[in-house]
C-alpha cells in the first residue's frame, strides 16, 4: 500500500517556500490503478514524485508497504526506485539505444541481473508489449504508440510493484490513447501491479482506475472510486472535468432546461440496470409523460451505465420516484 500521510511540498523560488502540495493524506491499495487528475500547475507531477521519492517532502511521510521511505539515504533510495517504475508523455527513451537496449538500460543501470536473465527479460517484455519485431530498430523508427510501449517495457524491467504514469497518453491520438490504456489495463490485472496514473482527462480515468482524486490548487479536493466521483462529481473542478470528458456545454444545457416543461430529473443507472426497459413501465403505471433532455450509455472501467436527463409531466410523480427507487436507479431533481 502506498500511504501518504500529511504530506507536502515547497519549492524554493527566489529564496522563497512556494507550496505545490498542502498537507496531503491518501491511501492506494495495491494493485488498485489510482487516478489523479486536475489542471495543468496543480500539484499532480510533485504528489507523485514524492511517491518514488523523486522529490523529498518538505513535511510528513511516504510509507510503502509498510516501510517509511521519507528519510532513505541514496543508497536505499536506489533499491526502492527498482520497486516504482515510471513512464512519461514524451517518453523519455535513450534515442542512441535500440528497443531492446532501451529496455534493458535499467537492468544494466542496476548491476544486479546477468546478461542471461536481462536477455530473457527483455524477450519476454518484447512480447508482452507486442514490440518483439521492433527491437532493433531505434526509438526514432517507432510511432508514438510503439515508442509508449517501449516505455512501458523498460518500466517493468526490473519487475516493480508500482508503476507512475504521468500524461502517459497526453501525446497520443484517441485510438493508440485506448491501445495503451488497455495495455495498461491488461498488466495490472495479470500483474497485480499498483498503477497511479497522472492525466487532465476525465475520460481516461473513466476508462481504466478504480478510484481518483481530483487536485485543484495544491491539494486534493475530492477522491474516491471512480463510479462516485464520476457519476456524482460534488466539487466544482471535479464537474468541470466530468462535463469537459462528456462534452457537455453547461450553458446549452441551462437553455434546454429553460425551454423544458415540467420537473427535470437525471436518472443514474448503474450495472445490468443500464439494459432494463424500465422508463416505459414506470411511465405506464405513474401517467408521467416524459421527454429526454440528453442521455448516454458507457462504461466506467469494466461496469455499464446509463444517465439520463428527463423532464416530466402530468401523472404521479412521486409513485414514478417510488418506482425508479424500487429499481435502484438514482435520481435527482434538478429542478
Ligand atoms: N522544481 C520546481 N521548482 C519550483 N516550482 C516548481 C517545481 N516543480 C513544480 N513547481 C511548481 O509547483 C506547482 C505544481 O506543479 P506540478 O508540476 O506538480 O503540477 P502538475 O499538476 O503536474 O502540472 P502539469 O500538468 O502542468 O505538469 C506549479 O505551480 C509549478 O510551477
Amino acid at each position: 500500500m502506498i500511504e501518504l500521510i500529511d504530506v507536502e511540498k515547497s519549492y524554493e523560488v527566489d529564496g522563497r517556500a512556494v507550496p505545490a502540495l498542502k498537507p496531503t493524506r491518501l491511501e492506494i491499495a495495491n494493485g488498485e490503478v489510482f487516478g489523479i487528475v486536475g489542471h495543468s500547475g496543480a500539484g499532480k507531477s510533485t504528489l507523485v514524485r514524492l511517491i518514488n521519492r523523486l522529490e523529498a517532502p518538505s513535511g510528513g511521510r511516504v510509507v510503502i508497504d509498510g516501510e517509511d521511505v521519507t528519510g532513505y539515504g541514496d543508497e536505499d533510495l536506489r533499491a526502492f526506485r527498482r520497486k516504482v517504475g515510471m513512464i512519461f508523455q514524451h517518453f523519455n527513451l535513450l534515442f542512441s539505444k535500440t528497443v531492446a537496449d532501451n529496455i534493458a538500460f535499467p537492468m544494466k543501470l542496476a548491476g544486479i541481473y546477468s546478461r542471461a536473465e536481462i536477455r530473457e527479460r527483455v524477450d519476454e517484455l518484447l512480447q508482452r508489449v507486442g514490440l518483439t519485431d521492433q527491437a532493433r530498430k531505434y526509438p526514432a523508427q517507432l510511432s508514438g504508440g510503439q515508442k509508449q510501449r517501449v516505455g512501458i517495457a523498460r518500466a517493468l524491467a526490473c519487475r516493480p510493484s508500482i508503476l507512475l504514469c504521468d500524461e502517459a497518453t497526453s501525446a497520443l491520438d484517441p485510438q493508440t490513447t485506448q491501445s495503451v490504456l488497455r495495455l495498461l489495463a491488461d498488466i495490472n490485472r495479470e500483474l497485480n501491479l499498483t498503477i497511479v496514473l497522472i492525466t487532465h482527462e476525465m475520460d481516461v480515468v473513466r476508462r481504466v482506475c478504480d478510484r481518483v482524486a481530483v487536485m485543484d490548487a495544491g491539494e486534493v479536493v475530492e477522491s474516491g472510486p471512480v463510479t462516485d466521483v464520476f457519476l456524482h462529481p460534488q466539487h466544482t473542478t471535479s464537474r468541470e472535468f466530468v462535463f469537459e470528458s462528456e462534452q457537455v456545454d453547461e450553458d446549452e444545457m441551462q437553455e434546454d432546461f429553460a425551454r423544458a416543461r415540467g420537473r427535470i430529473l437525471r436518472l443514474t443507472f448503474q450495472g445490468e440496470s443500464t439494459y432494463e426497459p424500465l422508463l416505459g413501465s414506470v411511465a405506464r403505471e405513474s401517467g408521467v409523460d416524459f421527454s429526454i433532455l440528453s442521455g448516454r450509455i458507457d462504461r466506467i472501467k469494466e461496469t455499464p451505465y446509463g444517465q439520463l436527463t428527463l423532464s416530466l409531466v402530468g401523472g404521479d410523480l412521486n409513485a414514478a420516484l417510488a418506482a425508479l427507487d424500487r429499481a435502484d436507479v438514482h435520481v435527482e431533481v434538478l429542478r
